[in-house]
């Protein structure tokens, strides 16, 4: 998917909201345990019910790599359902690889060309060479972690590194690599007050912004620096959405928490 493809969605559904497909078996609805893939099963539902709401999903692939075969089998269906019923969605497999840069070659074919995704989540720590296999594929969209939504974010991240913070490095680096147009970035929600220097160093890239919801990170406080000329943001929840009920009504349940975001980013790109 083109970004511009991204972008007219976004217009299209008045939202940029991302749901993310983290899917543990002990907090699902118990009745979908006896079916023969409940992780599926769960997805087409929450998929189904929500489409019109999100412009993206993003199943962490830990939560798949944690059932084995079967889980890498759930993960399988739930892409190709999203490619197939409704190819407009933008796909982000969120696996944060990187590595020497055969080694991301063939983590970039599993992701962009065996399952088909339009994106992946990347490390950066390996620096250029683990980064450039990602983007030579076209059309898809590495998405460098820049400054994460956790506590550990402060470990490394923000530390000064010869006068700048080292995630400012990863933006300012990352620009020169061939490619870089493919380049996207995560800021985490918690971390909305560094927005505005972060637009200083990248003012066209789409940031995808997970930690609303269940991290405590607040919408407004992103857009407020977040947004840019074509939206540029992504803002994604997983447990906020997908957990609002583990009963029968799980699938509306997810519908009213996805409608309550979609309905505040509608009066935000209203009033922009
Ligand atoms: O790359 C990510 O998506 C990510 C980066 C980050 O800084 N923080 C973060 O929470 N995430 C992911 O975003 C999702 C957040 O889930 P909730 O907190 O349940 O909305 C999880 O899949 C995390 O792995």
């Amino acid at each position: 998917m083109t970004t511009q493809e991204l972008v007219q969605q976004i217009y299209k559904k008045k939202s940029f909201l991302c749901i993310g497909l983290d899917v543990d078996l002990t907090k699902i609805p118990k009745h979908l345990l006896d079916k023969e893939d409940p992780i599926f099963e769960f997805n087409k539902a929450i998929i189904d019910a929500t489409h019109h709401l999100a412009v993206g999903y993003k199943p962490n692939i830990a939560f798949y790599e944690a059932y084995g075969v079967k889980g890498w089998k759930s993960l399988e269906k739930t892409i190709q359902y999203i490619n197939i019923n409704y190819p407009e969605l933008f796909t982000i497999a969120d696996a944060k690889r990187g590595d020497i840069g055969n080694t991301s070659t063939m983590y970039a074919k599993a992701f962009f060309e065996d399952l088909a995704f339009d994106s992946i989540t990347i490390a950066p720590y390996m620096g250029k060479d683990s980064v450039e296999p990602f983007l030579a594929f076209k059309n898809k969209h590495t998405i460098l972690l820049a400054l994460t939504s956790n506590q550990g974010a402060f470990d490394f991240q923000t530390k000064n590194v010869e006068g700048k913070e080292l995630y400012k490095h990863v933006l300012e680096v990352s620009k020169s690599y061939k490619n870089a147009e493919n380049l996207m970035y995560v800021v985490g929600a918690t971390k909305a007050e560094y927005l505005s220097d972060i637009r200083k160093i990248i003012p066209d890239s789409f940031l995808l912004v997970p930690g609303v919801g269940a991290q405590g990170g607040n919408l407004d406080d992103v857009c407020k620096y977040g947004l840019n000329h074509q939206v540029g943001l992504l803002i994604n929840s997983s447990r906020g959405i997908i957990y609002a009920s583990d009963g029968l009504d799980y699938a509306e349940a997810a519908v009213k928490k996805a409608l309550e975001l979609q309905k505040a980013m509608e009066k935000i790109l209203t009033s922009k």
